[in-house]
């Protein structure tokens, strides 16, 4: 039986995706036929974004919609307005996300990562699940390797995306997934160049602890850096594979692409 689930028609919305890793995913969604409505905070780099890809991919195709997904009220608008622009959501992909570990932005780091994309997979579920007149679909939570194995340079980072892949974990199992068929997955790149990494690498010392940028450039070095067009395929494989769900998707330069389930050992 063929398991690959076309895109040609679906319904994406993509959090982060005026730049950086979303912005490639949205243009990778396009690329496969797909609608995407593109949600953050940045107005200015949205609305420039929105307009390139329209004349790439067709006015009907892209939206972009203001979100900062710490609010509930304008990340829950955001959900309505892409149903009623699109007629459904069938992929969410929850990737707005920031670093920070100084004394005046460590919490926004837990409020925009944490509960910001908690808020986001809350909301996906809903808009998905067929009791509340969804079709099911695939939802990506976009963690970091950081999640999963030690970074000393980001620890609060760090900690925000081990508990986005716990979440994914969660909702994996729930009932509420089977029953809409709602495939979650969770993505963890390593380094990725974007302009989250190139503030990281050219020296912005609010990123990480320690202020020893010569033990960043050695550790960005040993891991290497990825294109933001290799992360988009890994996601369009998670997305048209529908045998991939609940899994984590580690992306790394020198390692590749590495699939590892997601629920553990059970008790
Ligand atoms: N770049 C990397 O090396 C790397 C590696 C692994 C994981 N990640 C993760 O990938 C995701 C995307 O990162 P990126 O590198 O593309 O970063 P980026 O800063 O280049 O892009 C992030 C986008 O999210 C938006 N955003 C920030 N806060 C927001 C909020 N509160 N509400 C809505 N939108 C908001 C920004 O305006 C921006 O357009 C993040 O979750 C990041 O943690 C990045
Ligand atoms: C604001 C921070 C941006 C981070 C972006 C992104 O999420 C980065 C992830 C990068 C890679 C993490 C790799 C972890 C590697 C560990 O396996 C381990 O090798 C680390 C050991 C410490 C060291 O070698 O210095």
């Amino acid at each position: 039986m063929d398991r690959r689930m076309h895109l040609v028609g679906k319904v994406a919305l993509v959090t982060g995706g005026a730049s950086g890793m979303g912005c490639g995913f949205a243009e990778a969604l396009l690329k496969a036929a797909a609608k995407v409505c593109i949600a953050d905070i940045n107005v200015e780099t949205g609305v420039a974004t929105e307009s390139d890809l329209r004349q790439q991919y067709g006015h009907e195709n892209v939206m972009f919609s203001k979100c900062n997904i710490t609010s509930a009220t304008e990340f829950e608008a955001v959900f309505k307005r892409t149903k009623e622009a699109f007629g459904g959501i069938d992929i969410v992909v929850n990737n707005a996300g920031i670093g920070g570990e100084t004394d005046e932005n460590w919490e926004q780091t837990v409020d925009v990562n944490m509960k910001g994309t908690l808020r986001g997979l809350r909301l996906a579920m809903y808009y998905l699940s067929v009791e509340h007149g969804g079709r099911g679909g695939c939802i990506v939570n976009v963690a970091s390797m950081t999640g999963l194995n030690p970074n000393p340079l980001s620890p609060v980072y760090g900690c925000t995306k081990a508990g986005i892949i716990h979440a994914t974990r969660c909702y994996v199992v729930s009932e509420a997934a089977k029953k809409s068929n709602i495939r979650l997955n969770v993505l963890c790149p390593a380094f990725v160049d974007t302009p989250m990494f190139r503030r990281l690498a050219a020296g912005d010392a609010t990123q990480t602890i320690g202020g020893d940028q010569t033990a960043v450039t050695a550790f960005i070095e040993r891991i290497g850096v990825l294109s933001t067009e290799e992360v988009s395929v890994a996601l369009i494989d998670i997305l048209t594979d529908e045998t991939r769900n609940g899994l984590i998707l580690r992306c790394a330069k020198k390692t590749g692409n590495v699939y590892s389930t997601l629920t553990v050992q059970d008790v």
